[in-house]
């Protein structure tokens, strides 16, 4: 049995929601950095002179081009959406019966649909385009884009870097004191949940002595980051992670670059420094998706990335001991993924799609237009294993508009009752700023508070939810 929620989902029929602005600005902006990009690789395949070496390559790449402008074309006209062509890749059916149920109310157009199920598609859609292809199966059309962000980012990372190396020298102060365990808990939380913004000055600084600051004076500081999030059940987390020992945490990943950089961090203080954490399994995307997703190459690129001096710039330069210090941390990383204690869902040398044929792996479900709460009957494999997690974090705002189903649920509605029936499956955190419409679990006085002060809460990325939830026994 499927759930049904009591509201209606999100979708730019209301031309005052962010789903409006994102039909009306941002996809064709993301189209036509697609066309760029291909035109770029295209003209890159002509200047190397090899231009009759590459014919066929140069010939299906304007074929996808024609594709992506005239999707951009029939968007923008709000034409009806096609069904997903027969390309051997997963979930056609899947995609392609939504559309036909959507075509009995005429909501099977760009400015009518769901916007959680139109933004899948647009995605899967896209995906079609290459995978159809001979020379451009392998090609992420967002990859340069993830990369040259990442790559950018050398100065928060090699700050980073620093302050685990310095950590790594108290490690026998810090793992016998469960009170600076929790401190550096809940920072690591921060990190991680800030770790999509461009503005990174909300991290803050960790060294010990940083900790025994926090532990005094640590109120005002955290009450200055509470302003922006929301609901904070980072307590709530902490207290479910120490019934825990020796157990498994599964990170279901968003962003490539600097995110994917702090939840591996994150997940590098759970394993080396508590005894509640002794396995971490990464969940990424099979495909390019929501541009800045992590595919299985992006995920093996980071980790070859970090241990690489030449990846990042930074101002100023990271001095020979900065080096030094990421290094070591991007060293025990690739050590705990060679030794099983870090691990992705799928073999990590997996291509996009699963390579040939697409794989029925564990990764597919998150490439469906599924809310969560249909998990268990879409994919009753990846349900089971979740479900023997001790704690399964869901990073970024797809994610919990997944797990709310994007659905207009009054901010008030309890958590537990906006994930309909995957509440309590297994214990789960969601680390969301805030970047779509839907909230809930929210506190009427915060809601009131943050309504006046700034009415963007909602999409602007400057509020977050840190939202947990226990398994039910
Ligand atoms: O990377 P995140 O945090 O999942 O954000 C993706 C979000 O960005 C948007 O594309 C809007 O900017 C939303 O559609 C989506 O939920």
């Amino acid at each position: 049995m499927v759930f049904r929620p009591p509201f209606p989902p999100f979708d730019p029929t209301d031309t005052s929601g962010f789903s409006y602005e994102t039909v009306v600005k941002r996809w064709p902006v993301i189209l036509a950095s697609i066309v760029d990009q291909l035109h770029r690789e295209n003209h890159e395949l002509h200047i190397q002179g090899q231009a009759s070496l590459h014919e066929d390559r140069i010939t299906e790449g304007k074929a996808i081009i024609e594709k992506v402008s005239k999707l951009k074309y029939d968007m923008a006209r709000d034409h009806v959406m096609e069904p997903i062509p027969s390309d051997g890749e997963l979930h056609t059916d899947c995609y392609n019966t939504e559309l036909q149920e959507l075509a009995k109310s005429s909501t099977n157009y760009w400015f009518k649909a769901p916007w959680l199920y139109a933004e899948c598609y647009l995605y899967r859609l896209l995906r079609s385009y290459f995978a159809q292809s001979i020379h451009w199966r392998n090609f992420d059309p967002f990859h340069a884009q993830k990369l040259d962000v990442f790559k950018k980012s050398g100065t928060s990372i090699y700050g980073i870097a620093t302050i685990m190396h310095e950590l790594e020298s108290e490690k026998s102060t810090l793992t016998s004191d469960p009170a600076k365990l929790k401190v550096f808990f809940q920072e690591m939380i921060q990190m991680c949940l800030w770790g999509n913004a461009t503005d990174l000055s909300l991290l803050t600084h960790m060294s010990l002595v940083d900790i025994e600051k926090l532990q005094s004076v640590g109120k005002d500081m955290q009450a200055a980051r509470k302003e922006f999030i929301m609901r904070d059940d980072k307590e709530e987390a902490w207290n479910h992670l120490i019934t825990v020992t020796d157990g498994r945490v599964d990170f279901v990943l968003d962003n490539a670059g600097f995110e994917l950089f702090t939840d591996l961090v994150f997940a590098d203080f759970l394993v080396t420094y508590t005894p509640y954490v002794s396995k971490v399994v990464f969940h990424p995307k099979l495909i390019p998706w929501f541009v800045s997703d992590v595919t299985p190459p992006d995920f093996d690129e980071t980790i070859r990335s970090l241990l690489d001096f030449s990846s990042f710039s930074s101002a100023p330069p990271p001095s020979a001991e900065q080096h030094q210090h990421l290094q070591k941390l991007a060293e025990r990383m690739k050590q705990y993924l060679s030794e099983g204690t870090f691990s992705l869902s799928v073999p990590k040398e997996t291509a996009l799609s699963g390579g040939s044929g697409g794989s029925q792996s564990m990764a597919g479900f998150w490439t469906t237009p599924v809310p969560y709460w249909d998990m268990e009957p879409h994919d009753p494999k990846l349900y089971e294993f979740l479900k023997s997690s001790d704690l399964v974090i869901f990073k970024g705002d797809l994610n919990y508009r997944k797990l709310t189903g994007d659905i207009r649920w009054p901010a008030l509605t309890p958590f537990d009752e906006a994930l309909g029936p995957l509440a309590g499956s297994f214990p789960l955190l969601s680390l969301r700023t805030n970047k779509a419409d839907v909230a809930v679990g929210l506190d009427s006085e915060v809601l009131a508070r943050t309504e006046a002060k700034d009415p963007k809460w909602r999409v602007n990325g400057k509020f977050a939810l840190i939202s947990f939830l226990e398994k039910r026994h």
